[in-house]
């Protein structure tokens, strides 16, 4: 019986795939392959002022983000790719604020921080590393930072970066929800029309389509090792009485009633479909005749034991069962039709009945 991911509003969406979205993987490596050049040419620049130190520690940086890049395609695993380059932007944009590179001006550089963080990591890590780095900045801008260290920053460029900073990251904060919403969104409608070409609306079994895509499956598994499967195809008995008698209603309960008997007698690995109107197609791997007949013969009887309400009266529900089970090299077309044989042979046979297109089989 098919399962339903869910996906609720904390789990990590990166690891769905929304058509036309850019995958972090593939965002951090352009990222990258941007980053390191441009690291690189910051630091040439600085060797050419007389800076000592700065080119080295950009050249390490770019280092750094190289080696995350090459990891990611030895390994493929996006996890590490995504902390390791959030740790050295992080540690970079530090470097950079702290240590007035390019005469201070490189501290501009940190509004690239807030959109790429909250893109590639969750919300949470967003908030939690924009927070950090704006308490940061008011930090280095404090008479705490003057203390420690030496900026050229003067009193009207901090504050204005400061509200900035705040702004951006508020902004990105607000986009970045709203991105989160539309995607779980959209993954909740694909959820749900996948559901709907599956199943069938009335019962919530599977469809016509969706069951004959599992026998094609399990056929393909019977070639390769031979493991053995039956099908177990249903019809309610003189159902058009009830309908004729009790209204399409009533009918309909009948249906859902049948449905909710094959879920409680089947097993969770059993396929349970709505093969037509009021006709049940269950198809039950790793089964021999002996097995499906049993199980036909159980449903059978759950079945004739349950009744509809209809104002007060109870509407009795037997079916007729055909079994077949795969032999050989026949094709499931055929398996099918031995199956519909059998049920036919039921039916002639007076119905509440399990038959193969051989012989019968009720208890
Ligand atoms: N209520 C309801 N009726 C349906 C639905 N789908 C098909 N039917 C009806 O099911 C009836 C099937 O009747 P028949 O094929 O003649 O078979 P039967 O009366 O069950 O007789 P036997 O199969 O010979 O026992 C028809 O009257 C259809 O209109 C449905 O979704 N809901």
């Amino acid at each position: 019986m098919t399962q339903v991911a869910e996906y609720k509003a904390d789990t990590d969406l990166s690891q769905y795939r929304v058509k036309g979205e850019i995958p972090v993987p593939t965002l951090i490596g352009w990222l990258t392959l941007a980053a390191v050049p441009l690291i690189v040419f910051f630091a040439y620049r600085s060797s050419l002022r007389g800076d000592p130190t700065a080119p080295v520690f950009l050249v390490v940086f770019a280092g750094l983000l190289a080696i995350n890049g090459v990891a990611y395609l030895i390994s493929h695993n996006s996890t590490l790719q995504r902390r390791g380059f959030i740790t050295v932007i992080t540690a970079l944009f530090t470097y950079l604020a702290i240590q007035a590179v390019e005469d201070g001006s490189a501290i501009i550089w940190l509004f690239a921080y807030p959109p790429v963080v909250f893109y590639i990591s969750q919300s949470r890590v967003g908030v939690i590393a924009c927070s950090g780095g704006l308490v940061g900045v008011a930090m280095l801008f404090s008479p705490i930072g003057d203390q420690l260290f030496d900026t050229p920053y003067t009193a009207s460029f901090r504050l204005t970066m400061l509200v900035v900073f705040a702004f951006e990251i508020s902004t990105c904060y607000v986009l970045d929800q709203s991105r989160r919403r539309s995607k779980l969104g959209l993954l909740k409608l694909a959820q749900e029309f996948e559901y709907a070409a599956k199943h069938d609306t009335l019962t919530g079994l599977a469809n016509r389509r969706e069951v004959l895509a599992q026998l094609e499956n399990e056929y393909q598994r019977y070639l390769r090792n031979s493991r053995t499967f039956s099908v177990l195809l249903m019809d309610i008995d003189l159902f058009k009485s009830v309908n004729d008698k009790h209204g399409h209603h009533i009918g309909d309960e009948m249906i859902k009633l049948v449905a909710s008997t094959l879920r409680e007698q089947c097993r969770k690995v059993d396929t349970l479909a709505r093969w037509g109107g009021e006709e049940y197609l269950v198809l039950l791997p790793e089964t021999n005749t002996e097995e499906a007949v049993k199980t036909a013969n159980r449903i059978r009887e759950a079945v004739s034991r349950k009744s509809v309400n209809a104002d007060g009266q109870d509407v009795a529900a037997t079916i007729s069962v055909g079994a077949a089970t795969i032999r050989n090299a026949e094709s499931v077309d055929r398996l099918l039709q031995r199956a519909d044989e059998g049920l036919y042979r039921a039916k002639t046979l007076g119905r509440n009945t399990v038959c193969d297109f051989e012989g019968t089989f009720t208890d």
